[in-house]
């Protein structure tokens, strides 16, 4: 199996796991994958329905985010985040998504600017490995102008790994690798379930 064939593969795989837990609504996110040493990305075709599989789920592009063969597909419509990632750290993969935890967060911290775990096990799972370490998460506005919204997401890149909120908008993820990148996405929609069922207990504890 060629380079590429590999890297569509694992990519596809993420992305149905990812279906799986219906982290696609209304056609919403979008996912990339670098190709070692050229610069290249797979990333989604723009507009998809990402829940199905097709020969046209993804489309190589340049590190520019244009198109690298000829094609009639669209990259997606975010994937200027995704180049200045991939041109800022050594991500192998940038994943975004939308999730009504994801939003409902993003809204619930959003005027603080982030939103802020400790004193989880789970935080391990982003690569935090101290007990008292903290998960910090950036929440930006969500500017409906791509090249405005990737300066100010720009700001909140600072390692090979990491994870931004967009305020109802949903989550960008990036890691050296497929896996990590998915492992750091996990632990952000399970640390956001986590706080608001805690939210939810306390406010109905109170109540009774
Ligand atoms: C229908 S969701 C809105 C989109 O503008 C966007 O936020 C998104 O996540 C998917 O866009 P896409 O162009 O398919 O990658
Ligand atoms: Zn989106």
């Amino acid at each position: 199996m060629s380079e590429l064939a590999a890297l569509w593969s694992e990519l596809a795989d993420i992305k149905d796991e990812l279906a799986g837990r219906d982290w696609f609504m209304g056609t919403s996110g979008n996912l990339s994958i670098k190709v070692a040493q050229s610069g290249n990305f797979l990333i989604t075709a723009s507009g998809k329905d990402k829940r199905k599989k097709t020969n046209e789920d993804f489309l190589l592009v340049d590190a520019n985010g244009n198109p690298a063969e000829e094609t009639y597909l669209r990259p997606s419509a975010e994937t200027l985040l995704h180049t200045e990632i991939y041109s800022r750290t050594a991500a192998g993969s940038v994943l975004h998504i939308h999730t009504v935890e994801n939003n409902v967060i993003s809204e619930l911290f959003g005027d603080a600017g982030k939103v802020v775990f400790k004193g989880h096990e789970i935080i391990k799972a982003t690569g935090r490995w101290e007990e008292d370490a903290e998960l910090v998460v950036p929440i930006i506005y969500n500017h409906a102008d791509i090249p405005t919204l990737t300066d100010e997401f720009s700001h909140h890149i600072h390692d090979d790994a990491g994870a931004v909120l967009i305020r109802n908008h949903g989550i960008t993820v990036w890691g050296k690798t497929g896996l990590e990148a998915k492992k750091i996405l996990e632990a952000c929609e399970f640390l956001f379930q986590y706080t608001l069922v805690l939210n939810q207990q306390k406010a109905f504890t109170t109540k009774v």
